[in-house]
């Protein structure tokens, strides 16, 4: 079988907060007549400079055209020498490889009648604890805002969420303790994420702050790549740390330091499936924990997660991909599922990722290309709709 052609296709969804993220939905083209399907998801993040997509398009014919799509690693290595790791949180190189390598996968499994989970290691689980993400606070009037979010989504079955705090650490209290007030033990707050927004000293001194509130872990709470600060924090704190792992040199930088306890993984920030195993299988050969961190994906980034959670032995923390319900709308027919917290990982009998493309609504949420327009820095640190700076 060889690759025949590749289409990208730009959309722009709205979440429900208003805030709109661009992704590009990847078509890998076959001669056998299959098509594989993948996504780049949420370019909407800093650095604000966009891709060219018709470029960016001509140069993955120049290196995909022609292979076999069974070439997963050959691929990789190709991809990886042409949009190579910038030891950047939200490289965008990461983006696009992470779209050619899910599709490679649904063309792979499609071909064989096998599900991607299976085709990638099999099923330990079948479904995937995750949390609903609550975004920072920046002003008082959102902590009400906020606290009506976690009533809707725990009637919908969600118990567990996580913060972003640090940019207002009064609404961040407030917001922690109006939710024990009104929810005790029935909800958990998963964790603190700092979004590498402050040094490690003034995430410990938040931290102290707001330790007296239940949560489970501390995600990112240094400037990124600070691997010795990251060390500092996690020795003075009692509560597990993660962090999001972005490159090979970062994990490897962050297990050298012993830097962290859990390393939070999603294919989008490591560049695909195929990276995303390989650091899932460095944190348990370095004895540390793992969990599927997000960007927000729609539901074909969202179910290649799911696969790979399926067939990960340490995936021993709550995982974060929830972005199907964030989101107003999907580019499927058939959205990955929720039930009582736990996503849904697509049944054995689907090949593939087992993702059906929806044209309609994929027609309704085009857009011509992944550029900006105009949008503040603080939008885009704290996922908000919200113009006050
Ligand atoms: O854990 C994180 O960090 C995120 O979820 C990052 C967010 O910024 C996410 O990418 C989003 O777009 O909301
Ligand atoms: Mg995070
Ligand atoms: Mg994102």
């Amino acid at each position: 079988m060889k690759i025949s052609d590749v289409r990208l296709t730009v959309v722009g969804i709205p979440r429900h907060t208003g805030f709109v993220s661009k992704h590009a939905i990847v078509e890998l083209f076959t001669d056998e007549g299959i098509t594989g399907i993948g996504e780049m998801s949420d370019f909407s993040h800093l650095p604000q400079f966009s891709l060219d997509v018709n470029d960016l398009t001509a140069v993955l014919k120049t290196i995909l055209l022609g292979k076999n799509p069974f070439d997963i690693s050959l691929i990789n290595k190709q991809l990886l020498s042409n949009f190579p790791e910038m030891m950047f949180y939200y490289e965008k190189g990461n983006f696009i490889r992470n779209g050619v390598d899910a599709a490679l996968h649904d063309v792979c499994g499609k071909a064989w009648n096998t599900s991607v989970a299976d085709f990638i290691g099999g099923r330990i689980k079948d479904k995937i604890k995750v949390c609903y993400p609550i975004f920072r606070h920046r002003f008082m009037e959102e902590v009400q805002e906020n606290l009506a979010v976690v009533r809707t989504r725990f009637a919908q079955g969600f118990d567990t969420f996580r913060l972003y705090v640090g940019k207002n650490l009064d609404a961040d209290e407030a917001f922690l303790d109006a939710v024990r007030q009104e929810f005790g033990s029935k909800v958990t707050i998963k964790s603190l994420d700092f979004s590498h927004l402050l040094d490690w000293k003034e995430a410990w001194r938040a931290t102290k702050r707001l330790s007296q509130y239940d949560f489970e872990l501390i995600e990112s709470p240094a400037i990124q790549n600070d691997f010795d600060g990251l060390r500092h924090f996690r020795l003075k704190v009692d509560h597990p740390v993660s962090e999001h792992v972005w490159s090979f040199r970062q994990q490897y930088e962050m297990i050298r330091h012993d830097s962290v306890d859990i390393f939070n993984i999603s294919p989008i920030f490591i560049g695909g499936l195929t990276a995303a195993r390989k650091v899932a299988a460095a944190a348990e050969v370095a004895g540390k924990g793992c969990l599927l961190g997000t960007t927000q994906e729609l539901s074909i980034g969202t179910a290649a997660m799911a696969h790979l959670g399926a067939s990960l032995s340490n995936l021993n923390f709550t995982s974060d991909p929830t972005g199907p319900e964030l989101y107003v709308s999907d580019v499927v027919k058939n959205p990955v599922n929720y039930e009582n917290g736990y996503l849904l990982v697509p049944g054995r009998e689907t090949p593939g990722l087992g993702m059906e493309l929806d044209w309609e609504s994929i027609e309704k949420y085009r857009v011509p290309d992944l550029s900006w327009g105009n949008i503040s820095v603080h939008r885009l640190q704290d996922r908000t709709a919200q113009t006050k700076a």
